[in-house]
């Protein structure tokens, strides 16, 4: 069953990882997909290569989300192309790993601006085009379980993705009187280049596999069918809620 059949979904950060993955989940689910990029143009042309290849229509706009005219372009150019916004996934998103102690102040606002102002932007920009088309939309963030808990090296980080996930709460209240449902996915450890880096620790990413009781770390599909879900009418009574896609780390204390 597609559950996306005629839509047009759009989702930022999507030329790697997981709002990769999304774009192409939304497209073999019969969405017409647009996407978001800041540098990676090879990325960004084989995913709408990819898109294209399920028999959909793709296409992707450069822009860094932290600039709130990304957010207007990105919309205004996907109407142009595809007609209309009903279901959008703020995905982009950066987490450079340093101590707390010593954090430079660039760093920092950097993965705010990018995490959650770009996302605020972008879920203003989408929110006020599915008002204006008048048939409602779902918005899916990607948050994280990092929303939830903490990190040593993502001080910086971790309060930017729970400020998304409060963000869907609240838009969950303001969108909910014009259909439009707002909730997030809260993703556990996946493997992807944010965290290659991080992960080359053998032994870190060993203890963190053996937290989590599916017993192993996320691939970036893994969050495809969480998303689809989200973004479809089969979650149309779903607003306001927030599913952790972990392998079950979040509730393995002891
Ligand atoms: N991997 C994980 O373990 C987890 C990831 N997440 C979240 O998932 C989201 C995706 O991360 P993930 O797939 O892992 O990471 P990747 O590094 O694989 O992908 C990040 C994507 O975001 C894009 N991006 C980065 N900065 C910007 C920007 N300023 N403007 C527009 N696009 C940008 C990148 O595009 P380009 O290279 O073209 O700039 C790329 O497409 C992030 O929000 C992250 O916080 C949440 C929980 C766990
Ligand atoms: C980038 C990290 O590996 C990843 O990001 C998150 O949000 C997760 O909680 C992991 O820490």
């Amino acid at each position: 069953m597609k559950l996306l059949e005629g839509k047009t979904v759009l989702v930022t950060g999507a030329s790697a990882g997981i709002g990769r993955a999304a774009a192409i989940g939304a497209a073999r689910h019969g969405a017409d997909v647009v996407i978001n990029f800041s540098r990676d143009e090879a990325g960004a042309a084989s995913a709408v290569a990819e898109i294209e290849a399920l028999g959909q229509r793709g296409l992707s706009v450069k822009g860094d989300v932290s600039d709130p005219a990304t957010a207007r372009d990105f919309i205004a150019q996907a109407v142009d192309a595809f007609g209309k916004v009903d279901a959008f996934v703020n995905n982009a998103g950066i987490c450079p790993f340093h101590a707390f102690l010593d954090m430079p102040v660039e760093t920092f606002e950097r993965t705010m601006r990018v995490n959650l102002h770009g996302a605020y932007f972008m879920v203003q920009a989408a929110a006020n085009q599915m008002v204006k088309q008048g048939h409602g939309g779902a918005i899916v963030a990607v948050s994280s379980i990092s929303a939830l808990v903490g990190g040593e090296y993502q001080t910086h980080y971790t309060p930017t993705k729970a400020g998304l996930h409060s963000l869907m709460q609240s838009t969950a209240i303001a969108l909910g009187k014009y259909g439009i449902r707002c909730n997030s996915v809260l993703p556990g450890t996946i493997l992807t280049d944010i965290n290659k880096d991080d992960l080359a620790d053998m032994d870190k990413r060993e203890r963190m596999a053996a937290r989590i009781p599916l017993g192993r770390l996320g691939q970036p599909d893994d969050l495809e069918g969480p998303i689809v879900f989200l973004a479809s009418d089969l979650a149309k009574y779903v607003t306001g809620a927030s599913l952790l896609v972990d392998g079950g780390a979040f509730v393995n204390l002891q």
